[in-house]
């Protein structure tokens, strides 16, 4: 198995895709995950309209060929008829990870109360961990980092926390990150010492 973590992104908007503005979802999530991770990854990207069988093609298509442990997707959660990223996930499911879901609209409610209305999941298919962020560019950090007070103390824990070892337990590469921007909690016995990793 490699050391390397591949990271699927999937950008779904009807108007980044055609053209209509240019989309800023793939370099959030890039710029995010560049600052926060400490180990080596890789990032395999896609761009699509609003389109569950589209939808349902790249997240197969980034899991069973492209071999991505992760794969983030962002918009299309809210509910309007063409938001439909939480069903396309779904419909490629073998487990809910329903924790993530809660966690993200947890952490959102804090920056808009409109956060209720992103159906968001976070589900397994075979040994790869998808999650859906919604598509306001600036929820990508809040989702993933979490709520932090005026002196950078954590209130509310972004999900990205429990990403290292839900990835460890499904047999997944060591991930670690750097904890000034996301801390990688797991148990005392599933830390590898850094000249081991
Ligand atoms: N890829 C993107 N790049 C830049 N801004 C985006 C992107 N996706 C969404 N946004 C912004 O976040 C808002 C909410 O995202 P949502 O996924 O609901 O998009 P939408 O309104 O369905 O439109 P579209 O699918 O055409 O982006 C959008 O109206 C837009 O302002
Ligand atoms: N962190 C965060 N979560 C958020 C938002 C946001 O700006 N930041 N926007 C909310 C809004 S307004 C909607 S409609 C839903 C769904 O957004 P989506 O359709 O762009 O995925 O996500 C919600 N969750």
């Amino acid at each position: 198995m490699s050391d390397v973590l591949k990271i699927g992104l999937v950008s779904v908007s009807d108007r980044a895709s055609s053209g209509v503005y240019d989309d800023k979802g793939i370099p959030a999530l890039r710029d995010w995950l560049t600052a926060a991770l400490a180990t080596p990854f890789e990032l395999v990207t896609r761009l699509i309209p609003d389109e569950q069988a589209q939808i349902e093609a790249a997240l197969c298509e980034l899991v069973d060929i492209a071999c991505c442990r992760l794969v983030l997707t962002t918009g299309g959660t809210g509910p309007a008829l063409r938001d439909v990223t939480p069903d396309a996930t779904l419909a490629v499911a073998d487990r809910l990870m329903p924790g993530f879901g809660e966690q993200m609209r947890q952490v959102s409610l804090h920056y808009v109360p409109t956060a209720i209305l992103s159906r968001q999941v976070g589900v397994v298919r075979k040994q790869s961990l998808i999650l859906n962020l919604p598509g306001q560019p600036k929820s990508i950090r809040e989702t993933l980092e979490g709520v932090r007070d005026a002196d950078g103390k954590v209130l509310v824990h972004g999900v990205f926390a429990s990403v290292p070892y839900c990835i460890q337990l499904l047999d997944g590469p060591y991930v670690d990150t750097h904890p000034a921007v996301v801390t990688a909690f797991r148990p005392k016995s599933a830390i590898q010492p850094k000249d081991e990793q």
